[in-house]
């Protein structure tokens, strides 16, 4: 992409609304803005980010079993009534009307939908286990949205639901999701630590939140250093492998972690002082055991081996993809700007022209812009008439991993100098070894 051919409104100044270090960068970046409280428009390098993120989601819910659809985002009052969550959920579900004065309502999660759906086409334990999911806009009408995406009233959601004859079943469901979203979050290059957490409007009896340590974090987190030592489940994890999937939730479930709410300071005291880490963090997944509470309801049956009728036992797990683009930056940026984590960075290289006009530097910002973008290399050519400072400036704000700086100097030795972004290390190489290396 050529800067001066894109859309990247980069604010000059730091905006006073922003309370912390995301939400200042993002605005700065020009990745978002904001269009009415607690909603934002994703401008184009901040939907190139989310993107990505849901792309490593949905890599990794498919890669557990999961099967994706797309549900809607408005939903009708009735469906939450046979719930009886319509009147419950309370002032943050957003009601309207339609034309026939139908009452709808803009979702803010899909557990009676999905079980709509379930229960229409599915009647035999043959076919279960099942894993439903959609990555999906909802609509929380949160008294006092704040920190940009991090806590906004329309957030993007990736919602996965199980549905098992039992509860043996069911917690191989869980499993199954509690190792895809360790892999999630370890390719999104965050360490996340699954906590036992409270069940709230969901419900259910069984609940972990997946929190990412930072310091700006809303959430009080207590655990045991040993947590984040463990190894990750590999890419080949067999996740039809209900004893292998339970040992891996053991493993991590085993040393002491739990959020505020959840907190037994007797047991944390239980944890050697120097293994104990008490922090704030960002609650960035979560995930639900809650057996037959929507599905006894809603009549959700399957026949069973013994062709007895009976209600399937479900749970639901979320991601924010959204909030993970905020909490991504909190996790990863300096005084510069945003340090993006490669596999999710909204481009790989930013390729700075130092002396637009030079016909030697034009020529090889050309060779190197066509090189990277045929090995699919997502490349950002600034191309601006602007003085070196605001490119570098620029550059490091928006937080490519990799910088590519062309001037006439180095050029007249056949040389260019990449800049690795995280670490400011700096080397000179030529044109074909620059491509080789970024590739
Ligand atoms: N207001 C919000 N802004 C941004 N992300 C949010 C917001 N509320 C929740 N999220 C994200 O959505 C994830 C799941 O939300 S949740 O309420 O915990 N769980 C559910 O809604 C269940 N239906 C799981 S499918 C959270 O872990 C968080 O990452």
């Amino acid at each position: 992409m050529r800067l001066s051919r894109y859309f990247l409104p980069i604010l000059r100044e730091p905006p006073r609304e922003a309370e912390i270090v995301s939400h200042r960068l993002m605005l700065r970046a020009g990745m978002i803005r904001q269009e009415s409280a607690g909603i934002y428009a994703w401008l184009p390098m901040g939907l190139r980010v989310l993107n990505k993120i849901s792309a490593i989601v949905r890599e990794e819910q498919n890669r557990s079993g999961a099967i994706e659809l797309l549900m809607p985002t408005i939903q009708s009052a009735d469906l939450w009534r046979e719930s009886g969550r319509y009147e419950a959920y309370g002032k943050e579900m957003l009601r309207i009307e339609d034309r026939h004065e139908r009452e709808m309502l803009f979702g803010p999660t899909n557990e009676e939908m999905i079980t709509e759906i379930f229960r229409a086409y599915v009647r035999s334990y043959r076919d279960l286990p099942l894993n439903l999911y959609h990555i999906q806009w909802k609509f929380r009408d949160e008294v006092r949205p704040r920190f940009g995406v991090m806590r906004s009233r329309e957030f993007l959601m990736k919602d996965a639901y199980s549905f098992d004859l039992d509860q043996e079943g069911a917690r191989h469901s869980y499993n199954k999701m509690f190792a895809a979203y360790l892999r999630t979050f370890n390719r999104l290059g965050l360490t996340a630590i699954p906590m036992r957490a409270d069940t709230g409007p969901i419900g259910g009896d069984l609940s972990h939140e997946f929190i990412i340590l930072a310091s700006t974090g809303e959430s009080e987190v207590f655990c045991d250093k040993a947590i984040l030592d463990l190894p990750v489940p590999p890419a080949d994890t067999n996740f039809d492998d209900a004893a292998g999937l339970q040992a891996i939730f053991d493993a991590y479930t085993t040393p002491y972690a739990a959020t505020s709410e959840m907190h037994d300071a007797a047991a944390f005291a239980q944890v050697p002082s120097e293994r104990q880490v008490s922090a704030r963090g960002i609650e960035v997944g979560h995930i639900f055991y809650f057996g037959t509470k929507y599905s006894a309801p809603m009549k959700a049956l399957v026949a069973g081996p013994d062709g007895q009728e009976r209600p399937v036992h479900m749970g639901s797990y979320g991601i924010g993809p959204s909030r993970l683009v905020a909490a991504l930056i909190e996790a990863s940026h300096d005084e510069a700007g945003i340090v993006w984590p490669d596999a999710i960075a909204p481009f790989n290289v930013a390729l700075l022209s130092l002396k637009p006009g030079d016909s030697a530097v034009d020529a090889a910002c050309e060779t190197l812009y066509r090189a990277l973008s045929a090995r699919g290399v997502d490349v950002l050519y600034d191309d601006r008439e602007e003085r070196p400072g605001a490119k570098f400036a620029t550059a490091d704000l928006i937080g490519a991993p990799w910088q590519v700086l062309v001037g006439p100097k180095s050029l007249a030795e056949g040389k260019v100098e990449l800049k690795r972004r995280a670490t400011g290390e700096r080397t000179l190489a030529s044109i074909e070894d620059a491509v080789a290396q970024l590739t």
